[in-house]
């Protein structure tokens, strides 16, 4: 499908210098709701004949807004994190498939494959992820999470296809922030986001003022979803969608439903479905699961977001303890050589590690922390 064409003014997100530059579109590797992702590589417009395209890029293009700032444009041009997909350059240009409508072009550094591919994968072979690349993975979007948050950033659609990953080096980036919104402390935001089976409760009840902790709950589905090959809590309507996350929790207590919602009038699922302990059900659910692992998603899958894990404590639990030996060493699926995980999970800025504070001692390696 090699498609080529030359773009006026391409800006640089780093430099923020605009040129002209030649596009070279390859192949599609994703449709969304509103627009969709193709492979791409980029060239000077000014580079000789035999100058060599730089890439590859995924490019993103939506819709370009003409009466507000795109919140995703202006999101990604804010972020710079190993573990936050990054912006290269972007531009604006008609679309020929849509009668030449202007589209916003996002060109993005690209990864091979998304957490969904990859959870597909192995349950095609009725298996699941090793546990150490679950830690891997889970570890890198806790990391991503706490530099967003550290910003207000929530990005309110967390889901596994929203997570790229490179299943030889085991390097994670979070991606599509279409959805994503620097919240305000104590002002509303809508309800209606994030995809049904990843919603967070106080949303599904329909909280107006909620917080970052949104995304926390959508980490925890996704973990669980790598424990058990298929998403966690699967409700056929919105609110049935609450029902099943009741019968792994329990009912949701009045407490927690008047603090996200009082004028709430729905379903609350009160009638008792099990009589078992909360621990006994979640090693239920989550057969596959270590302990430490059913610990931590015990912390995280929790109806009141101010009682859940926040992005640091997830970073700091045992789960993770096994990466933080150096000479534990996990090998990708696609080699038999193992990755030195170290190098890519600990690269913390200073940025980071004050935002972290006093955690970052049960955070960091045992040879930095000693
Ligand atoms: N940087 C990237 N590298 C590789 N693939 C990507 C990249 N960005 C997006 N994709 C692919 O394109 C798909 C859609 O991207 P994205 O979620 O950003 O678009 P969207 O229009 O918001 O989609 P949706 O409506 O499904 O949320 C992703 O699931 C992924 O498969």
């Amino acid at each position: 499908m090699a498609v080529e064409f030359l773009v006026d003014e391409v800006t640089n997100n780093h430099t923020s210098v605009t040129k002209p530059m030649y596009i070279r579109e390859t192949a599609k590797i994703g449709e969304g709701a509103f627009g969709t992702v193709s492979l791409a590589t980029l060239k000077n417009a000014s580079a000789s004949k035999d100058e060599r395209w730089f890439g590859p890029f995924a490019i993103k293009k939506v819709p370009a807004q003409t009466e507000y700032k795109s919140r995703e444009l202006e999101i990604l041009r804010q972020t710079s994190h190993p573990n936050v997909v990054g912006l290269k350059f972007f531009f604006n240009y008609p679309n020929n498939e849509d009668r030449g409508k202007l589209y916003q072009h996002l060109v993005m550094e690209s990864l091979p494959c998304t957490l969904q591919n990859e959870i597909k994968r192995y349950h095609a072979s009725k298996l699941i992820l090793q546990e150490s690349h679950i830690q891997v993975y889970s570890f890198q979007i806790a990391r991503g999470m706490n530099y967003l948050h550290s910003f207000g950033i929530c990005h309110r659609d967390i889901k596994p296809s929203n997570i790229l990953i490179n299943p030889e080096t085991l390097v994670l980036k979070i991606c599509d922030f279409g959805s994503a919104k620097q919240l305000e402390y104590n002002q509303p935001s809508v309800s209606y986001i994030c995809s049904r089976y990843y919603r967070a409760p106080e949303l599904i009840v329909g909280c107006q003022i909620y917080s970052t902790q949104i995304d926390i709950w959508g980490l925890g589905c996704v973990i669980g979803e790598m424990f058990m090959g298929s998403p966690v809590f699967q409700g056929q309507d919105p609110l049935l969608q609450l029902r099943e996350i009741s019968k792994l929790l329990g009912a949701p207590d009045k407490t927690f439903l008047f603090e996200s919602n009082p004028n709430y009038n729905g379903p609350t699922y009160t009638h008792k479905m099990f009589t078992s302990r909360l621990s006994h059900r979640f090693s239920k659910v989550f057969v596959l699961a270590s302990p430490t692992a059913l610990d931590l998603l015990m912390g995280i899958l929790v109806y009141r977001p101010q009682d859940r894990l926040k992005p640091r404590q997830i970073m700091a639990h045992e789960f993770f303890q096994p990466l933080r030996d150096p000479k534990n060493k996990v090998t990708p699926r696609t080699s038999s050589e193992p990755v030195n995980v170290q190098n890519i999970l600990y690269n913390f800025s200073d940025y980071e590690l004050g935002v972290l504070g006093a955690e970052a001692s049960k955070i960091l390696p045992l040879s930095l922390s000693e």
